[in-house]
């Protein structure tokens, strides 16, 4: 297969995720100024995990400069379900907190499911929720996993209308891989979900308009995998050593996704990067969620946040 003559375009998910939070933020401060009504989001962390407290402190900060209310609950890994259950309960009660999220993975004695299902689906930000997957399935109002849905922002900001365009998701989880899916059959594409059995898996990405990668493999899909001028969406946040060996025997990491982009970007039409591409949008997303929720409990029409 010949490479393109020039290098993929890249979407800046990052600059992308500045500006949805600046309407955000925006559309918050009319909530509060007309209705008196000031979105609050809760993300309740349980253990010590490094990459989850990153994360956790980045939506912490974002929350807070869209102009939000911003709790963060820091739990033991020894707490039981049943304590965590007992602050979900009390979260749900809370009429000041809008959003709830609790950071997956979660310790090993914990059901996540069990956890997750305890979340009024009203404030459940993540949509993770069975009653908001059920929705998505249906094609109903209400909260959609963030990850997904920031994919779909940017495909949507790039190429318009995606209705009949061939659409190849590899990854089948419950919160990007399938949700994804959902989201490109309700925009007419016509969508294949890849996994860890599919057979003939390049060929499969070969015939992909849209490749979304969420597998959680280090640069797993290779540049020849690609149709040319394809776009791809990289969701993977895979920690790798440092590219120095200097800096790798010092214990340095960094972020990859799960396309070999140095391959990629020579065979796609436009790519988002990792790190910059769909992290950013994750976290705009879910401040975006956040606002529809205060919106919706409240009885209040939500503002349109599209760019
Ligand atoms: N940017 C962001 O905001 C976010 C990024 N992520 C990242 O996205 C990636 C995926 O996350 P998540 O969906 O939670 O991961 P999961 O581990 O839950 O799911 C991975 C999926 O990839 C499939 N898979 C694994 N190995 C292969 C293989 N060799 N060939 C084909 N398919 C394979 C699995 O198949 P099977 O079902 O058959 O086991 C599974 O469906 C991770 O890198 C994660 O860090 C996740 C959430 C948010
Ligand atoms: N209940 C729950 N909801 C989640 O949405 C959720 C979760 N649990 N557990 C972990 C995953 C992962 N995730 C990311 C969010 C932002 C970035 C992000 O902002 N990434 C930046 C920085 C990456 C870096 O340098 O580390 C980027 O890609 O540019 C990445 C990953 C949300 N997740």
């Amino acid at each position: 297969m010949s490479a393109q003559s020039t290098p993929a375009t890249l979407i800046d998910g990052k600059a992308f995720s500045v500006a949805l939070v600046e309407r955000v933020g925006a559309a918050v401060a009319r909530l509060e100024s007309a209705h008196g009504v000031k979105p609050g989001l809760a993300v309740v962390i349980v253990g010590e995990d490094p990459a989850s407290q990153i994360y956790v402190r980045n939506k912490g900060e974002t929350t807070l400069r869209a102009g939000m209310r911003s709790d963060t609950h820091r739990l033991a890994d020894t707490t039981s379900q049943d304590e965590l259950l007992a602050l979900i309960a009390q979260l749900n009660a809370d009429t000041g907190i809008h959003g709830i999220l609790v950071q997956l993975p979660l310790p090993a004695h914990i059901d996540a499911s069990v956890v997750l299902d305890a979340i009024s689906p009203d404030k459940d930000v993540d949509g993770f929720h069975v009653v908001n997957a059920g929705r998505l399935a249906v094609g109903l109002p209400g909260l959609v996993p963030c990850t997904p849905l920031g994919c779909l922002m940017l495909l949507k900001d790039q190429l318009g209308d995606l209705s009949g365009l061939n659409a190849v998701i590899v990854g089948r989880s419950n919160i990007v891989g399938k949700p994804m899916a959902q989201l490109l059959l309700g925009e007419s594409c016509t969508v294949t979900v890849a996994h860890s059995r599919t057979r003939d898996l390049p060929d499969v990405c070969r015939s992909a308009d849209i490749l979304v990668a969420a597998v959680g493999r280090p640069e797993m899909i290779k540049g020849d995998w690609i149709k040319p001028g394809a776009t791809v969406i990289d969701v993977g946040i895979n920690r790798v050593p440092s590219a120095d060996p200097v800096k790798a025997a010092e214990g340095k990491t960094r972020v990859v996704g799960d396309v070999a982009f140095k391959e990629a970007v020579e065979i796609a039409g436009r790519i988002t990067p990792v790190p910059g591409g769909v992290g950013p949008m994750t976290i705009g997303c879910l401040l975006a969620n956040t606002y529809s929720a205060a919106c919706r409990i409240n009885n209040i029409q939500p503002e349109p946040l599209d760019a």
